[in-house]
């Protein structure tokens, strides 16, 4: 078990804000870790920054469970999350207890549904089963055809309802957390006054539990990253610095240098072996 668990996470609400990042693969997985984040969160955030994809619809469940495999073997501290992708889990319960099964299989401690109150049935089970749900609220892009795009949440009286209806909701049907994305901030701060679980905030501003970002984004690798990324490093320019250096280096003839490479210090000896090899092979033909 890991150190980080779904009743800690709970616990915090209040005391302590809850650091969540995305990761995707072993090695990024592994500096999270070590980082100290709380929870490390395969999100369908992949098939976007990882895929290539223009939005999350094209995520399938294989794609999730491998990425989860590959993250899940480097945690030994943080909470595990993966997200149920899309149609994993709308169309029936029994459907969506099994996808869930195999992300908690591959190594999740936890999975994430977008949505709340439509999902309350599911999240009961779930949780009945052992296996704790983070809802998610606010912008969820796996509506992204009905949105017409990814937009900001929360203006209308309507969505104020909506968000604090599937928040409370996921609270009643047993959830450990929210996800509340792209909403006004103080839409966020009604709903983590109005709900005993924590909320992470993405895009959705100060006055929440915790905050969670997509790895690509904060690092800087990822090219249209949303309005509310705060870029803590440009490793995507030192990447393409380090990768430019390479590829002039094999160009000019700089690489691979002495110490990258083995040769016979003895050249008579190779010379003699040469020979006889290819003395060898010419007799074959
Ligand atoms: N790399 C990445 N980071 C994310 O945070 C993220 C994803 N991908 N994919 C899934 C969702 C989608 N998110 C997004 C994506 C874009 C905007 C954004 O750019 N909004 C613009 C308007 C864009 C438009 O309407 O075309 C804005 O200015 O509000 C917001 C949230 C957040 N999530
Ligand atoms: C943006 C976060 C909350 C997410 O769901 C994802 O990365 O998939
Ligand atoms: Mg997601």
């Amino acid at each position: 078990m890991r150190e980080i668990t779904a009743r800690r996470i709970i616990e915090m609400k209040g005391k302590e804000k809850i650091a969540m990042i995305t990761a995707y693969d072993y090695p990024s997985a592994l500096i999270a870790d070590r980082a100290g984040m709380d929870i490390i969160f395969i999100g369908d955030s992949l098939g976007m920054v990882v895929y290539g994809e223009g939005n999350t619809l094209n995520v399938s469940m294989e794609q999730m469970v491998f990425h989860t495999r590959a993250v899940s073997k480097a945690v030994k501290r943080a909470l595990v999350l993966a997200d149920m992708p899309f149609a994993s889990y709308e169309i029936d319960t029994d459907e969506g207890l099994r996808n869930a099964v195999r992300l908690i299989q591959a190594g999740a401690d936890a999975v994430k549904i977008e949505g709340g109150y439509d999902h309350r049935k599911l999240v009961r089970k779930l949780v009945r089963m052992g296996i704790p749900v983070m809802g998610h609220t606010g912008l969820t892009p796996q509506r992204y055809l009905r949105f017409g795009g990814y937009r900001l949440m929360g203006e209308t009286e309507e969505e104020i309802e909506e968000i604090l209806r599937d928040a409370k909701a996921l609270e009643k049907a047993g959830a450990f957390a929210v996800v509340l994305e792209f909403t006004l901030a103080d839409v966020a701060k009604l709903v983590t006054e109005e709900i005993s679980i924590p909320t992470i905030g993405i895009g959705a501003g100060p006055w929440v539990d915790g905050q969670v970002l997509v790895w690509h984004d904060l690092l800087g690798i990822y090219e249209e990253t949303p309005p509310f990324v705060k870029k803590y490093a440009d490793i995507g320019g030192m990447m393409r610095l380090a990768i430019e250096n390479y590829r002039e280096e094999v160009k000019g003839g700089a690489f691979p240098g002495r110490e990258h490479y083995w040769e016979f210090l003895d050249k008579e000896d190779f010379r003699k072996k040469a020979a006889r090899a290819l003395e060898k092979l010419r007799e074959e033909d």
